[in-house]
């Protein structure tokens, strides 16, 4: 029931009408960023809205729309003008605010704020459709033919790549260092050893594991574009000596002991992979990933858990990337949360062998041994 005789009714009221707008919000601050009038006004504070717009290369109105929009949405704050610019001149200047600074600064931030822009806003609109049919419906804004993001990740138009890539790298390049360290408490650096990395997608993690490891070989099993485009990826020269490819689509019935070059290795990786998957698939995928190894095999399992976060910006982070895993991924995947995702590896027939939490922003490092018989 509404009761306006509540404690902060006009707080109340602001924030409901934050989110009322938050669409036009966020494109405001979309144009900001893009057009580099935010970055214009975070470097020089007190700054004129027309000022900023000439050096912003947009037009006074354009400037002035955007800027009255920012002020009440905390981005940016109203100041006297700057030294310089009073001559003559009524009004005030512009600041950023310390979220109006983030935005133009902070990496985390931005990574995250690209990624909804290029690749999720426009599919977002198909929310509804998508949660009540299980399928990505979001995909539509970008090729009504494609079923799931995955095969067609090189395809997406050149803002909506690279958002994809700066989001998904940001995220795991934090927490990889912290996993390596790990792993090289569990391998001596000199073994020979052989690693399958389960969704290696570009080769990122594979390429670190190999300059750690000098000894070892990788095997990264990805879907036919990912595995057809690693040839190519001048970034990997360093170690293409170390490294293969397998093509697997773990959505088809293949089995991972179908391709003999990723059979019995030492350790098996999955870094934010599982989630791509619903419950049922990601315990299918488990169990055919243990019928692949030995019982001196080991996997681990490198995932952000929903409801296991220090923060409430990671919390927050994570949810909301749950939704582009409904509209725009696949239809069927989320996040998982503590309880799940240890109910899943059981499921598969694992062990938990040890687990090491807050690795970089959000991620839990799972090291998992198989239980079952052979
Ligand atoms: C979110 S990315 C994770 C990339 C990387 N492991 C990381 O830590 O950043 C998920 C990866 O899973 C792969 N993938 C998704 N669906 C797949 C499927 N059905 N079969 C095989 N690989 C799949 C994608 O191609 C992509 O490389």
């Amino acid at each position: 029931m509404l009761r306006r005789n509540r404690p902060n009714y006009l707080e109340t009221l602001e924030s409901a009408q934050r989110l009322a707008f938050a669409p036009l919000i966020f494109q405001a601050a979309a144009a900001a960023l893009r057009s580099g009038l935010l970055k214009v006004i975070a470097e020089n504070p007190g700054i004129s809205s027309d000022e900023a717009a000439g050096k912003a290369g947009m037009t006074a109105y354009a400037a002035e729309v955007v800027t009255d929009m920012l002020v009440p949405a905390g981005i940016l704050e109203r100041t006297a003008l700057a030294q310089g610019e009073e001559n003559g001149k009524s009004g005030h200047g512009l600041k950023t605010t310390p979220t109006g600074d983030l935005l133009v600064y902070d990496e985390m931030t931005r990574a995250n704020f690209f990624f909804s822009e290029s690749v999720c806003y426009a599919g977002l609109a198909f929310t509804r459709e998508a949660l009540a049919e299980g399928k990505p419906a979001g995909l539509k804004a970008f090729n009504p033919g494609w079923k799931t993001i995955y095969p067609h990740l090189p395809e997406l138009p050149g803002e909506a790549r690279s958002a994809w890539f700066g989001f998904d790298h940001w995220h795991s390049d934090q927490a990889y260092g912290a996993a390596l360290d790990i792993l090289a408490r569990m391998f001596p650096q000199t073994s020979p050893l052989t690693l399958v990395d389960i969704g290696g997608n570009t080769g990122r993690f594979s390429k670190a594991f190999l300059l750690r490891f000098p000894e070892a070989k990788a095997v990264i099993a990805d879907l036919p574009v990912e595995v057809d485009a690693l040839p190519r990826r001048p970034e990997l020269a360093e170690v293409r000596a170390r490294l293969s490819g397998v093509a697997i689509d773990w959505l088809t019935p293949d089995e991972l002991t179908d391709r003999p070059q990723a059979e019995g290795a030492d350790l098996y990786w999955m870094s934010q992979f599982l989630d791509c998957f619903s419950e049922t698939e990601a315990v299918s995928i488990l169990t055919r990933t243990r019928r692949a190894m030995t019982q001196n095999s080991r996997l681990a399992v490198l995932e952000p858990i929903v409801d296991e976060q220090r923060h409430r910006a990671a919390e927050l982070s994570l949810a909301a990337t749950s939704l582009y895993f409904t509209v725009l991924a696949n239809g069927n995947s989320k996040f998982f949360n503590g309880a799940e995702l240890r109910r899943i590896f059981a499921a598969a027939g694992f062990a938990i062998e040890s687990e090491h939490p807050d690795l970089g922003v959000s991620h839990t490092l799972f090291i998992l041994r198989p239980e079952n018989a052979f």
